[in-house]
């Protein structure tokens, strides 16, 4: 995250003392991440992180936090959302939404190797799994809709060939999303961010997933693909790596087996997911936020993705 709303310890004083945290002893902001204003926030009773959210609602909130809740009610390694002495999970801060959630151990993996790729597939099935009876409602607020809302905002700024790319791609997606077979699969609560930078290893350990404010229901294979478009991909060309691709997606469904209509689905999917993050990336590079500490992340990267995906089929789901 950056720093879009500047916290010292003295402002958090007064409004601390209604959780069972002790005395606040340090607060430090954290410089990654692009969507909230994050901090470590070291109190007598232990280590938390602080998060002001910058673009989420206290109406939207209940379900990210109640959802971390659940998943580590039912053994998902996740944050704990610490809840005040009312029981809220979400209180007000400086005028805006925020929330403490206790800090996992280990530090991101960001160069993975297949060991990590299973043990990602493994948890995430898991989670799709434990999240099946969670009771709240919200959908993906980044899934299709967004992307047609958001692309006349950013074509104007690229040249032909981009904008007929991302033309096509919708084109495309919305005609997928249509399609009996993509109405056929399976879905529920999904991550739909699980990034290296998302997860913590302590070495081949996986110590737990976080940030899930970009969670919300959509297709479970969805939330598979954004994963494998990160996890498993060469930073520099875009190409998926089979070793890792093979140990996410078979470490998955030994947990949670694969439909014959994700099976069909797969290709398009990681087309959709490719697209998503191109099209955040756009518009968070053409609408900038003003914010301390944020370093933008760079669009072609899933350009390049994107058009890899159109023009190489990746390994199958089984
Ligand atoms: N629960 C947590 N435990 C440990 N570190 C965390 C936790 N939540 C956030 N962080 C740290 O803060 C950074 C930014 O958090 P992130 O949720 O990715 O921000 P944003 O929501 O702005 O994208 C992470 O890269 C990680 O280092
Ligand atoms: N993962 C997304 C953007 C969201 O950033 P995060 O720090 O909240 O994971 C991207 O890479 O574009």
């Amino acid at each position: 995250m950056a720093v879009f709303t500047a916290l010292h310890l003295d402002d958090i004083g007064q409004w601390i003392t209604q959780f069972p945290l002790g005395k606040p002893l340090a607060l430090k902001g954290i410089a990654s991440g692009i969507e909230n204003s994050n901090f470590f926030l070291s109190t007598e009773r232990g280590e938390y992180v602080l998060t002001i959210f910058e673009n989420l609602s206290f109406e939207q909130l209940p379900f990210y936090l109640q959802l971390m809740r659940h998943l580590a009610d039912r053994g998902v390694l996740v944050p704990a959302p610490i809840a005040n002495a009312d029981g809220e999970l979400v209180t007000a801060l400086q005028g805006k939404p925020a929330a403490i959630v206790s800090k996992l151990d280990g530090s991101s993996q960001m160069a993975p190797q297949a060991v990590h790729c299973a043990a990602v597939g493994a948890m995430l099935a898991k989670m799709h799994l434990a999240a099946q009876d969670f009771p709240l409602q919200q959908p993906n607020l980044r899934g299709l809709d967004w992307w047609n809302t958001t692309t006349p905002l950013v074509l104007h700024h690229l040249d032909d060939a981009k904008a007929h790319l991302l033309r096509a791609e919708i084109h495309f997606q919305d005609a997928f999303a249509a399609c009996d077979t993509y109405k056929a699969i399976p879905r529920g609560p999904v991550h739909a961010d699980l990034f290296r930078n998302n997860v913590m290893f302590d070495g081949e350990q996986l110590t737990g997933f976080f940030d899930f404010y970009f969670a919300g229901c959509d297709t479970w294979l969805f939330d598979v693909a954004v994963t494998v478009n990160d996890w498993c991909v060469d930073l520099a060309t875009g190409v998926l790596d089979t070793a890792r691709v093979r140990a996410l997606l078979d470490a998955y469904q030994a947990v949670r087996p694969f439909t014959h209509e994700e099976q069909t689905a797969w290709q398009p999917m990681l087309r959709a997911a490719a697209l998503r993050f191109w099209l955040s990336r756009l518009y968070d590079y053409y609408q900038p936020r003003e914010a301390e500490m944020l370093t933008p992340h760079d669009p072609t990267h899933f350009e390049r993705i994107l058009r890899e995906r159109i023009a190489t089929p990746a390994p199958e789901l089984f």
